[in-house]
């Protein structure tokens, strides 16, 4: 071929090259443009052998922009990297199915390098690119979306007025609370509460002020409640809440009264100073009712009643309980207060040695001396301290009480003697217990091998390894342990060597018979053979007749306690026994029977 011709050509093929590479990078520059001005964030992610994705190999500016990142930035991430944790879980499950399908469209929240939430919808395809796979995704922003549906989703479901879950949302909660509480057999108690004489202030005073006061009504009706707690309003000036997981009848209605309460101060609006009361009713699940509309109905009926009873009161749909609640609640109020006023005391039982014929010690046992009720056994208040929750404080009281006691006698020159208090399992499980009886120790100055601390079966059987460790800590300050009650409750023996005791009381109801009872006395004695194997001393308490003692001597028994030596005496009276008994033995009443106090 002639060289002009060949120049030609090849001038020619250049020219077509770059027309050609012309039109590529046209064709790119377009496909770019489109690609960064989309409307939608776009992401690209190669999908690796096992199902996952890669970092982004490729992102527009739109998808930089709404999450935050420069370009370089976001390409060193994955997919994971940007959205919150219950995304990447969805993401999981979505793969599977992009993978099986080759597309998908889903749902899900982006977030920005700020930590902002960003919902999208994402629509997703798979293709084949290079010889692997890579997954486009577009992300579209649907905040607004969003907003509107939870807008209508609200106003479905709320209380124009006040905001508050309305009727509709009202069953479905308690739909789902049922649900719980029946699959984690708790109980749940449903509370109506109607206001009285509302009627007549919104037809005196106008709507705009009766709407007004239900907003306030509102506003203070939850601030009773814990947020798991619900509080709607089912119309007009009715409100309903459900009380997920009450463990107590009295937790309730401890919830009505303080409801009751929030409403006695003045409402003030428009200029206008506004009294209201409310009347409740009460009903459980599952004693009164299992379905919503009769948990409801029934709650209905007993605010009623509480109309009826004269109005700002609560009753409980079961009616028989509503006096032992009410009685329970006062008791529980007033036991605060008897904190507070100095109204408990301490009596003190003297523990008898059956060896040395002599006291070796006494259990300090707390007395509530009321001003009109008169002496409330603890039998009845402790149980009360327990559940609302005074049993901390009254534990403390009792123990700093005891111990200083204790100390003021011995540097009276009486014979060191050992005090038993007791510990409730509550007192046990919730309260800083060791730092409480460090602190009273070191508050009284009684040395801590004078002082001993009763604990119930019920305390060590519950939670073993946990029960251990804080018994250790106890022994290591020199503290004296004792198991109280011991054969009324769990029965195990197993954990006896397991736990660093000193001693063991035999209970009561089993030395009361043991006498009359083969089966008590059996028992009686296969215990103090049980403990004397494991080096623990036995006491006996609740010794009332010679014939208990002898039968107990006649089995070993260490120690005895009980109304045939002493009730429990006043600190006053326990100190001139002390004074009497410093010379003498206990010989004399142990031989003869005498008893005293
Ligand atoms: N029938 C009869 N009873 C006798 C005799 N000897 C002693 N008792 C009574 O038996 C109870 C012995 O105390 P407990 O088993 O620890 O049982 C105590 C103890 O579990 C609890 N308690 C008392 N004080 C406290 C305290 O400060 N804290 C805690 N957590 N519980 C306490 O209340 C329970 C009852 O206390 P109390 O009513 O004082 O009743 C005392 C005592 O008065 C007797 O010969 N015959």
């Amino acid at each position: 071929m002639p060289a002009i011709e060949r120049e030609l050509r090849e001038a020619e093929e250049r020219r077509a090259r770059r027309q050609a590479e012309e039109a590529l990078r046209e064709r790119e520059e377009k496909y770019r443009l489109l690609f960064n001005n989309a409307y939608d964030a776009i992401f690209l992610n190669a999908v690796g052998e096992d199902g996952s994705l890669s970092n982004f190999l490729e992102v527009n500016d739109v998808a930089c922009q709404r999450m935050g990142y420069g370009r370089e930035e976001l390409l060193g991430k994955q997919p994971c990297d940007v959205v919150d944790e219950e995304s990447a879980q969805k993401m999981m499950g979505v793969m599977r199915e992009l993978l099986r399908q080759g597309h998908t469209t889903f749902e899900m929240t982006l977030t920005s390098k700020g930590g902002m939430r960003i919902p999208v919808e994402i629509s997703a395809h798979v293709f084949p690119l290079g010889g692997s796979r890579v997954v486009l995704s577009i992300a579209r922003d649907i905040t607004e979306r969003k907003r509107a549906e939870e807008i209508i989703w609200h106003q479905a479901y709320h209380d124009a007025l006040t905001g508050l879950p309305n009727r509709v949302l009202f069953k479905d909660r308690l739909e789902q609370a049922l649900a719980y509480a029946h699959r984690h057999q708790q109980m749940l108690s449903v509370i109506f509460l109607d206001l009285d004489r509302f009627k007549t202030i919104n037809d005196t005073l106008g709507h705009s002020v009766g709407d007004q006061l239900l907003q306030a009504v509102a506003y203070r009706l939850t601030k009773c409640v814990r947020e798991e707690d619900t509080v709607a309003r089912m119309g007009g000036d009715e409100f309903t809440l459900i009380l997920p997981e009450v463990t107590h009848v009295e937790d309730a209605a401890k919830i009505a009264q303080k409801l009751i309460d929030a409403l006695k101060p003045p409402f003030y609006i428009d200029g206008y100073e506004l009294y209201t009361s409310t009347s409740i009713g009460i009903a459980f699940y599952p004693t009164d009712g299992e379905e919503p509309e009769t948990l409801l109905k029934n709650a209905d009926t007993a605010m009623y009643r509480a109309k009826d009873q004269g109005r700002n009161n609560f009753q409980l749909y079961a009616a028989e309980m509503n006096s032992l609640s009410f009685e329970r609640l006062a008791l529980g109020n007033m036991l605060r207060k008897a904190l507070d006023q100095e109204e408990l005391l301490v009596h003190y039982q003297p523990q008898v040695d059956l060896d040395s014929g002599e006291i070796f010690g006494m259990e300090a046992l707390v007395r509530w001396q009321h001003p009109e009720l008169g002496l409330i056994s603890p039998l009845q208040f402790i149980s009360l301290a327990e559940e609302t929750g005074l049993i901390g404080a009254l534990g403390e009281w009792v123990l700093r009480t005891a111990c200083a006691q204790n100390k003021a006698w011995q540097l009276a020159g009486m014979p060191p003697l050992r005090v038993a208090v007791n510990l409730s399992a509550r007192q046990f499980k919730h309260t800083p217990l060791i730092d409480t009886v460090a602190h009273v120790l070191e508050d009284t100055g009684l040395d801590p091998q004078y002082l001993e601390l009763e604990l119930t079966e019920s305390i060590v059987a519950e939670n073993v390894e946990a029960t251990i460790t804080t018994l250790r800590d106890l022994k290591a300050m020199g503290v004296q342990l004792s198991i109280d009650d011991f054969g009324t409750g769990y029965s195990s023996l197993s954990y006896l060597k397991r736990f660093p005791l000193d001693m063991l009381k035999i209970d009561q109801s089993f030395v009361h018979h043991i006498n009359t009872d083969a089966d008590d006395a059996a028992i009686v004695t296969a215990v103090i053979t049980l403990a004397h194997s494991l080096k623990l001393k036995v006491i006996a308490e609740g010794v009332q007749t010679e014939e208990q003692l002898t039968f107990l001597r006649a089995q070993r028994c260490d120690k005895v306690q009980g109304n045939l030596f002493s009730k429990p005496l006043t600190a006053e009276e326990f100190g001139k026994l002390l004074h009497k008994k410093k010379e003498e033995r206990w010989d004399g009443l142990l031989t003869k029977g005498v008893s005293y106090g």
